[in-house]
This record gives C-alpha cells, structure tokens and sequence, in this order.
C-alpha cells in the first residue's frame, strides 16, 4: 500500500514538472527561437500612420476608441505580451457559450454608445461611422462582425422598405438592441433563387392583418442569424396574394419572441446546430403558421395594400418591383467585402510577421538558417497577395464612398459594383487565407494562430449575401445590357468605368521597357484592352445562341465561361482603376518614393533599391497579377499580343527583382523564350 502511495506520489511530480515550461536555464537561447517584432528592429523607410491614413481611409479616431474599448473589457478576452494588449475570442469555448459571449460584447458595445445614430441618423458622415464600425468588428472577430451584420441590415431594411410611421416605431429601439433583429429571407428550397420564395402571406380585410404562413417544409425559413436563440424580431420576406393575384416577394416586420425571450405564438423556431465556423451566431430555421400581423407592419415604400385590401404600387412592372426592393440589400454586400479585406491583412500581418522570424535551413554549412521571408520562392508566394490586399483596400475604400453618397440615379452602379467587388473580395480572401495558413507551417494549424481558423469562418461570405458564382453572373449581364443599350441607342457608354469602351482600341507598344511594363496607363490599356475583348466575344456569342432560338437566359448559360471571365476582367480593371486614384491624390513623399517592399528593407539585394516608390510598385504587381490571367492570353487577339502579356508578368517580377533594371528590353527575353519554345 505504501509502496503504491510512493509511485503515485512520483508520478504526480513527474506529471506536474512535465507540465510545467521546461526550466530556462537547460536550453540556451537559440537564434532561431528568438524573435523581435519587426516595427522594432526594421527601419521603415516610410510613414506608417501616413500609410494607414491612406488605407483605412476615414475615421481613424473612431477605429481606435472601438479598439481600445475592447481592449478595457473582460468580454473580449485581453492578454498582455510583449508590453501590448492583444484581445481574441475563447477558441475553447462551446457553442453555446460563443453565442452568449458574442450577445454580451453587443450589449457593452452599445451601452458605450457604439451603434448611437446608426439607424435614428443619415447621411455620409454615419454610413462612414458604421462602415469602420464593421471593419474593426470584422478584424476581432467574424461572429461579431455577423450577427450585428444581419441585426443592423433588419433595421437597414426598415429605414429603405419602411416609410415614416416604421421608422417612428421600429429604429430607435432597433439601434439600442431592444429589438434584437434577424433578417429571414432564405428559405429550405430556395437561396438564390429569392424570387420564388414559397412563403405566402394574405390579407385579411376584416381584422386589418396580414396573415403569414408557411404552406409546405420547402418554405421554412432557413440559416437566420440570430433566429435560433436571441432575435425578438424579423424582417420576413414572402410572396404577398391579394384577392388570388400573386403581387411577388414583399417585407414584413414580425416579432418573435416576448422580451423575456419566450417564442411568439404560432411561430415555431429550431436550430441550424454547429457549423464550420461562426458559431458565435445562433443561425435558426422558422415556420410560420398563419401568423397575424398588423396591416402598418408591410414595409410600404415601394407598395402598399389599402385598409380595404386594394394593392397599391407606382411600379407597375413586377420585375422593377422586385429591384426596388432589394436594392437597400446591397448594404450587406458592401460590409462583406470591406469585412474580407481586413481579414487578409490580418492573415497577411501574421504570416510575415511569422516569416520574418522563422528560420529554416542553411545555404551554407555552418551559415546562420536563412528567414523564411529571404527565400524568394516565399516573397513570390506572399508578396502578389500583399498586392492584392492593397488594392482591395483602395476598391473597398471607393466602395464605401459610391454607396454611403448613393442617389436614385447610383444604385445600379451599387448593385454591379457592390456584387463585382463582393465576389472578389472573398475569393481573394479565402485563398490568400489558404496561402497564409501554409505559409505558417504547422503553426498556421493552431487556433490561436488565427490564420486557419479564419478559413473555418470566413468560408460562409461566397455564399450568403449573394453566392458569388451567380454574384459574377449578374455582372456580366449587366455589361451585356449597358452594351446593347448603348447600341441600340447609338449612344456612348456611361458609367461603371466602361468610357473606354468608347475609345479606339488602346496600342500596346512594341518596345516594352521595364519603364513601360511599370506605368499605370501602360497597365490600364492592358487591362482595358482584357475587358474590351471579352464584353465583345461574350455580346456575340450571347448574340449568336439567340440567333439559333435561345431566350436570353438560356444564351447567358450556355456563355457561362465567358461570363465568369469577363466578371472577373470587369472586377479586376475596376479595383485597379481605383489604386491608380488612391496613388494619383497622394503628394510626392514617404508614400511615394522608397523602398518597395519596407518588408524587406534588412534584404541585401533591395539594398540599392531605395529609389523605388512603394504604391507605384504594389500596382504593378497588382496589373502583372491580373495580366497572367489565362483568359487575357485566351482572347488576345494576335500571338504575338498574347505573348507580350505573358512576358509583361514575368517583365514586372525580373524589374522588381532586380530593381535597377530600368532600361531592360523585355522583348529581347520574349524573342529568346519564343526561339527556345521553337
Ligand atoms: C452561416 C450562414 C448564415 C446565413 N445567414 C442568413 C440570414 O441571416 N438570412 C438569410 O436570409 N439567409 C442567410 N443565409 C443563407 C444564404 O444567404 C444562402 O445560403 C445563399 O443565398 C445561397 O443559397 P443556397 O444556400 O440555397 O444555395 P443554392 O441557391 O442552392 O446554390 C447552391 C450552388 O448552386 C449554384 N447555383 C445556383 N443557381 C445557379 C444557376 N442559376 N446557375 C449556376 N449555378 C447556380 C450556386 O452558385 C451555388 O454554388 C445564411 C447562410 C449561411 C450558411
């Protein structure tokens, strides 16, 4: 007995010291463990709060109280490292407990007064507000950044579908979250495809109500955030039936639950359960069993039904009617994309930071192992990405700007843009969250790593708000119609950046210099030309399956290929578009004018390389990035065209690498490439 005592008694100690870090005095300090944050041994060549002015933009002060009020509070978890307070979620919290953690920083948002005026106030100053709001919410963490993402969009949907009596009674107490809102479009049976949504509401002209119900297990409502635990309210979207004539899809405000949170009377709820990630949200599923409604609770601003029963709308066009009503929905989609930028910032900060640490390997024997940032196999895996998050933040910047200043003649500029840049975005997200999470090794595997669990959570944004590949679709469609409209009424194009389309085909030089392969109007005919070439084989090939008898929707799926191509070449030239403005309002100085990449200025070999300007540098990256696309080299129009594109990518890459190579002939290395080919 007292033999089996002492044993578990030494295996205890065995246990407890194995536990414990090992005592510091065994290792001794390896260079490869050793790690300096790169803002205290990189000498930056460049003004950094003048670098994050110009790419967050707008309310900076705004972004920091948001920040530092998380950073005071228990709710979002803060930890000292390093002398810096950094916040995260509890990765080892259960589902249950991330949905309650995520309601709790809500509730302390909004008592310090976030979300003040983000629905009882308009105009650009506010819309900027919560589009900062979103973008700091997005970086702590996705959950967050949704759930207030489908509560505010509800009250979004109040103040655009509603008129003056549902603002009266709904905003104020939506925007202090005592009405806790969820947004119940998607059914079982149908997501994209909203226009045949199954739920039906009448009207009942003796009570004065709408009657909502769900007529078959297709027609319940499907993934509502919120819906499963903590919304009291909803905005219901249902096919409206007056006197037998189906009017289509129509908004309707619901309540829910009681305030104690107890579900509403013939309402049932159940939950979406556990997901990939995002399971600070409480997703749920709703049926609605002849629910009655006060007549006052369709949102009325683009129809109306009179107290007698008489439907009642200016848009007589039902298709028409169905854009007015969604058009307040691009809201959504805008913080979508803005949200996915600063995700790959995010993943890109760590994932450099991480390369700027981590060595592995030897050149030479008995050489200190090399950073894995010095390897250029590992530059030329991060660096185009880095590229791209800059101009995604120029795109989103100008985003943001198109819909918080939006007029009735914008909004369709809004809808292309906002689905174009959405789809963009998010792919680009989720593949530079891929890159990272390999760049990071097995450390991009653990959770408070962040880099991988992000891709767990950020998988769902190309899909709701509009899946992307449909997203992309829809672009394209749009570019068709603006090119037969200007056909037709053999006018100019107007708008969505298609002025181009009105001039002659750009040249592209014959000798291409590395001065020409780095100039923007170089890039920006290269890109024009891309986009000029696609909208017209897709206008005729589109044109010659109707000529055969297809309808229109038959003639865009079978030119699906080009359609996806040429939403990507309309996307690629609109973000880029946008970086050249963010570069041209900026005076000569730190921004323009140093090294190309700050992240490399410890580099050897950029070491002579301090004339390069470093926007003038991602932009080119950027244009080289998308001039590789395949389909650019698919549709060129000669060869010899579809050659020089091929070499303007590697032409950019070998000048930035070099650095000093200005007088380069590219075309010499192209001949030579042919001749080899041959
Ligand atoms: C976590 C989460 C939260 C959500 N939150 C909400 C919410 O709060 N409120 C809400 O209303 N909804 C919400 N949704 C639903 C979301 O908006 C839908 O999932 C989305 O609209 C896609 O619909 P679906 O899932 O029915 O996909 P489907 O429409 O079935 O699409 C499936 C696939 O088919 C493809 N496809 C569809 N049609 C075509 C076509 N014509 N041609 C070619 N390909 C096509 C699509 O590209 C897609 O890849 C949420 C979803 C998730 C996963």
């Amino acid at each position: 007995m007292e033999r089996a005592f002492q044993r578990t008694q030494v295996l205890t100690n065995h246990l407890l010291k194995s536990s414990s870090p090992l005592p510091s005095q065994t290792l001794s300090s390896n260079a490869c463990l050793s790690y300096s944050p790169p803002e205290l041994s990189e000498n930056y060549a460049f003004d950094v709060k003048e670098m994050r002015t110009l790419i967050d933009g707008h309310n900076l002060e705004e972004r920091d109280w948001l920040f530092g009020l998380m950073k005071q509070s228990e709710l979002f978890n803060p930890k000292v490292k390093g002398g810096k307070v950094f916040v995260s979620p509890d990765y080892n919290q259960s589902m249950e407990q991330q949905r309650e953690m995520t309601l709790k920083r809500i509730k302390y948002l909004q008592e310090r007064g976030v979300f003040k005026g983000w629905l009882t106030e308009k105009g650009e100053e506010i819309e900027m507000r919560k589009f900062a709001g979103f973008e700091v919410f997005s970086i702590y963490d996705h959950s967050l950044f949704t759930k207030l993402g489908v509560h505010f969009p509800m009250g979004g949907a109040i103040q655009f579908c509603g008129t003056k009596h549902h603002h009266d009674k709904w905003l104020r107490d939506t925007e202090n979250y005592s009405i806790k809102g969820c947004f119940a479009m998607t059914e079982l049976g149908h997501g994209s495809n909203i226009r045949s949504l199954e739920t039906v509401t009448t009207y009942d002209s003796n009570t004065g109500e709408f009657v909502i119900n769900t007529p078959c297990e297709s027609a319940q409502k499907f993934w509502i955030g919120g819906a499963a635990k903590h919304a009291t309210h909803t905005v219901v979207f249902s096919q409206l039936h007056i006197n037998g004539i189906n009017q289509g899809v129509h908004a309707f405000i619901v309540q829910i639950r009681d305030v104690d949170g107890n579900i509403c009377p013939n309402i049932r709820i159940a939950d979406c359960g556990h997901k990939i990630g995002l399971n600070g949200v409480d997703n749920g599923q709703i049926w609605f069993d002849n629910v009655r409604v006060p007549r006052e609770n369709l949102l009325n601003s683009v129809a109306d039904v009179s107290p007698d029963g008489k439907y009642l709308s200016s848009i007589k066009n039902p298709d028409q009617r169905f854009t007015a009503f969604m058009a307040p929905m691009t809201v959504g989609r805008v913080n979508i994309a803005i949200g996915a930028v600063y995700q790959s910032k995010v993943a890109l900060a760590i994932t450099i930071r991480y390369a700027l640490t981590r060595r592995a390997f030897s050149l030479k024997p008995n050489e200190l192992e090399v950073l894995l940032l010095d390897y250029p196999s590992h530059q030329r895996r991060l660096f185009p990405l880095v590229a791209k998050t800059y101009a995604m933040s120029f795109a989103a910047n100008y985003l943001k700007v198109l819909y918080a200043k939006r007029t009735p003649q914008s909004n369709k500029a809004i809808h292309i843009v906002s689905s174009s840049f959405k789809a963009t975005f998010t792919w680009n997200n989720m593949q530079i969250l891929q890159e990272c999470r390999e760049a990071c090794g097995g450390q991009g595997l653990r959770t408070e790593n962040r880099v991988g669990h992000l891709k767990g959570e950020h998988d769902v944004q190309s899909t709701f708000e509009g899946d992307n590949f449909l997203l992309m679709q829809l672009v394209s469609k749009a570019l068709f119609s603006e090119y037969m409209a200007a056909q037709k009424r053999n006018k100019v194009f107007k708008g969505l950046g298609l002025e181009h389309m009105n001039k002659p085909c750009p040249d592209i030089p014959s000798q291409l210099t590395s001065t020409t392969l780095r100039c923007s109007q170089f890039q920006m005919d290269a890109l024009c030309s891309r986009e000029r070439d696609l909208l017209n084989c897709f206008v005729a090939d589109v044109l010659k399956c109707k000529a055969k008898g297809e309808n229109t929707e038959q003639a865009f799926n079978t030119c699906y290929e080009l359609a996806k191509d040429l939403g990507r070449a309309f996307s690629e030239r609109a973000i880029f578009q946008t970086f050249v403005e963010a570069e041209s309002t900026l005076p000569a100085g730190s921004l323009k004018g140093f090294n190309p990449c700050h992240l490399c200025t410890r580099r050897e070999r950029f070491a002579s390389s301090s004339a390069f300007d470093v926007l003038g540098t991602l932009r080119s990256l950027y244009a080289s990035i998308c001039i590789e696309d395949v389909s650019f080299l698919r549709y060129g129009e000669t060869l010899e065209e579809c050659n020089l594109m091929d070499i303007g990518f590697s032409g950019v890459w070998y000048t930035w690498e070099r650095g000093n190579l200005q007088e380069t002939n590219i075309r010499e290395r192209l001949d030579r490439r042919v001749a080899n080919a041959e």
